[in-house]
């Protein structure tokens, strides 16, 4: 069954993910950027407060590609006490010299998901690196999140590719980007490891705005419903 991922920036939007059937409880701060990091602090008093209930995962900020600075950074969020980092790999080619400084870490036991971006032409040929550099997983997101959603860039035949690539090379993937209720039916039939959501989850469907139970509830009966619908047909 496809999972939902709920990003949150709190303990308490972290309680109302739960409340809500959340499978993945995400932290990132939307006040800054598309993967904004928290601090430290929250990181910890949310891992904590989920206590093993769901996976956790957090991204590391919308940092530029450059490796020294991207290693710290994903070192300081394992230490954090994650089961996931994600990492933004901006532009159309995947930084080689980035993937390859996050090596050591991911031989540590690091559970690394990159985060290619939908709206920057993703060279999708690129996925079997990421299995080389030892990832655990590759997802799609949006990078700006006035201009349209994930299926506005990349259509069902190149998502169902890249689930399926990544299903090959033994990486869990994610499909996000500014989707919500209408995006669900068209997106389950691709069976992705995962959906991942914010604007939607939020108070009238702004991602900075706080984060509901029922609309993470509302999100997570359409996804059984597709399934049963998938089952049936
Ligand atoms: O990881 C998933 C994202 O947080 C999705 O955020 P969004 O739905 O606001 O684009």
């Amino acid at each position: 069954m496809t999972q939902l991922l709920a990003s949150v920036m709190n303990v308490a939007e972290a309680d109302q993910a739960l409340q809500g059937g959340a499978d993945i409880i995400d932290l990132k701060n939307p006040l800054a950027g598309a993967l904004g990091a928290l601090p430290s602090a929250t990181i910890r008093a949310v891992t904590q407060f989920v206590n093993h209930r769901a996976p956790v995962s957090a991204t590391v900020g919308d940092l530029p590609m450059q490796a020294e600075m991207i290693y710290r950074a994903v070192a300081k969020t394992m230490d954090d006490g994650v089961d996931y980092v994600k990492i933004g790999f901006w532009g159309a080619t995947p930084a080689l010299d980035c993937m390859k400084a996050l090596e050591p870490l991911t031989q540590r036991g690091g559970k690394l998901i990159a985060v290619l971006f939908a709206d920057q032409q993703p060279n999708l040929a690129t996925l079997f690196e990421f299995a080389q550099a030892g990832f655990t997983g590759v997802m799609l997101d949006t990078a700006n999140k006035q201009k349209g959603n994930l299926t506005h860039y990349l259509n069902n035949s190149e998502l169902g590719f890249f689930v399926k690539q990544t299903q090959s090379l033994g990486l869990i993937n994610g499909l996000a980007g500014s989707i919500g209720l209408a995006n669900i039916p068209q997106l389950m039939i691709l069976s992705p490891f995962y959906l991942g959501f914010r604007g939607a989850l939020c108070v009238a469907q702004q991602r900075q705005a706080v984060l509901q139970a029922h609309a993470v509830k509302q999100i997570r009966e359409a996804m059984l419903n597709c399934k049963k619908d998938l089952k049936i047909a």
